[in-house]
């Protein structure tokens, strides 16, 4: 436990405090922070952080790096010593020390502040929830099981065994109880490799188009893809071995023949447009007219009709499997969509207390590597509805959330947010550049999975259609209102031009939320 401060605070950076049995002035260091936090000591609490101006709503106030103990390193020292009081349990089950500004927040029943653990960079981020004003103490919530005696009012007359309210408070080491609530624990323990049947799946997933229309060529679904066309064909093998060779050769298009003869004309598929928004350096050695981007089938063809269908685009491979079966999903995906849900439904609870409605819409870092790095999408975000504060009609949560992605997207450069990925552009790729955004590679949510508290309206559907968004996961069906399933599905309408999966989440959901998604079931979400 940090020292106990007993004596009266002479300003604001000192308090006299007595321990065993001696007296001393102890001070806070000066902290050397450019988001308007800086340390004090306040009686009874030891050090806290506190505002040195004014702060904004949402203003990011601190990113704290953490370190991580193994449990062993932990149940063998750790929770002997002082640490004890300062760590808490990272998802992946090791113990994590905030460094930095992070162990220093107090606790606060009405926090002021909120914050979002970041596996990828093993970090906590910190943000405003309020307008905050100069000398007040900056607050988070640890939870509802506190092992001290809180100096508030308000945090001392808590009821004990009220049960956790999901808000994100950290669930320090200790707190078993807090450990053992997670609903989905039975299943999401195990091999991350493992395939989930789906019938125990904690979510349903929508079947949007029957087999039997993908015989249409209308319904086949596409995603851009790279092509090349071959001027003398005598060079077709050597192409195919440089292909194996680049890395270009992704297995996302495996099922798609590599060569097209068309009209005479021999064309070579070069690889995902959506992995790979640049156009992909050929080899010098061969004479070849620039690549450009084509829409191809996105699946393989499920029948016989379905092929013919999908040639029209692009030759595609026959492979039929059981009708109605859906892609299947391991483990460590489920884990990872749960952890996302667990952080809409803390977001919507946040943002019920600032007043807002409930209603939140957020991007993980995807599961997969390979996507990670072709989306560049190296940290989660998250938009929420901000109808109320603003009177504004259209501040819906995925629209903001669209907004979000659209700004992180126009940061000056990908080596701004993170040095060690990003490849320069080569100057040739400019016009290419042009040439795949308007074929769709450049779309602001291609191969990216959203999760919303609630079944997107009809405008939030089409908005999430046209983003290109590769799939969604809701957790409230809106039958009223919901553009993906309640009131119509957009994303099975005929015609259009993108089709992303929809599946709601059934398991977990109302013990973690109880009434924190709550809207009014005519609200459009
Ligand atoms: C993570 S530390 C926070 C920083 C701590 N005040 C310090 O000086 O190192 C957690 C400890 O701060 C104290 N603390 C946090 N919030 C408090 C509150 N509302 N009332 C009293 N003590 C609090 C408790 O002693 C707790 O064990």
């Amino acid at each position: 436990m940090q020292s106990t401060s007993t004596g009266n605070a002479k300003d604001n950076d000192t308090v006299t405090s007595k321990q065993e049995g001696s007296s001393s002035v102890r001070r806070a260091p000066y902290h050397l922070n450019s988001t308007g936090c800086h340390i004090r000591y306040i009686e009874g609490k030891g050090r806290g952080v506190f505002a040195s101006r004014q702060l904004p709503r949402n203003e990011l106030i601190e990113v704290s790096p953490v370190l991580l103990f193994t449990p062993e390193e932990y149940e063998a020292h750790g929770k002997y010593t002082v640490l004890d009081h300062y760590t808490f349990k990272w998802r992946d089950g090791r113990m994590a020390l905030a460094l930095g500004l992070g162990s220093l927040f107090n606790h606060s029943r009405t926090p002021n502040v909120s914050y979002t653990l970041d596996p990828d960079t093993e970090s906590i981020r910190y943000t405003t929830t309020r307008v905050i004003e100069e000398g007040e103490e900056l607050c988070i919530f640890y939870g509802h099981k506190l092992w001290f005696e809180p100096t508030d009012i308000e945090d001392a007359t808590r009821e004990d065994d009220e049960p956790d309210d999901g808000w994100g408070g950290l669930s320090l080491v200790g707190n078993e109880e807090a450990e053992d609530e997670d609903p989905l624990a039975f299943l999401l323990d195990g091999d991350d490799e493992e395939i989930i049947p789906e019938d125990q799946l904690p979510f349903v997933r929508m079947k949007l188009i029957d087999d039997e229309a993908e015989d249409e060529p209308s319904a086949v679904i596409t995603e851009p893809a790279w092509v090349v066309d071959i001027s003398e064909p005598r060079h077709t093998n050597t192409l195919l071995k440089w292909l194996k060779q680049s890395g270009l050769d992704t297995p996302s298009l495996a099922h798609l023949k590599r060569v097209r003869k068309h009209d005479g004309k021999t064309t070579l598929l070069l690889t995902s447009a959506a992995l790979s928004p640049e156009a992909p350096a050929l080899p010098s050695d061969i004479p070849l007219s620039e690549p450009y981007t084509l829409d191809v089938p996105k699946g393989p063809a499920l029948t016989q009709e379905a092929m013919k269908a999908k040639a029209t685009f692009w030759p595609t491979i026959y492979a039929p499997r059981k009708k109605g079966e859906l892609e299947p999903l391991t483990r460590g995906q489920v884990r990872w969509a749960w952890d996302a849900v667990r952080t809409v439904i803390s977001e919507a609870r946040t943002a019920k207390k600032r007043g807002e409605l409930p209603i939140v819409a957020h991007v993980p870092v995807p599961y997969d590597p390979e996507v990670k790095e072709s989306t560049q999408l190296l940290s989660p975000l998250t938009g929420y509805d901000t109808r109320q504060s603003t009177s504004h009609p259209l501040r819906h949560a995925v629209l903001n959330l669209v907004r979000n992605v659209a700004d992180y997207r126009a940061q000056p450069t990908d080596a701004a947010r993170e040095p060690t990925t990003a490849a320069p552009a080569p100057s040739s790729a400019s016009s290419a550049d042009a040439e795949a955004s308007r074929n769709g590679a450049h779309y602001l949510l291609t191969s990216l999975t959203a999760f919303l508290s609630h079944e997107p309206c009809i405008m939030c559907s089409m908005a999430l259609l046209h983003s290109r968004v590769k799939e969604v996961f809701y957790l409230r069906a809106m039958d009223q209102t919901g553009g993906c399933g309640g009131c119509a599905c957009v994303p099975k309408l005929e015609g259009v031009n993108h089709r992303f999966a929809v599946a709601r989440w059934t398991q977990g959901v109302d013990a973690l939320a109880g009434d924190a998604l709550d809207v009014d079931e005519a609200t459009d979400a």
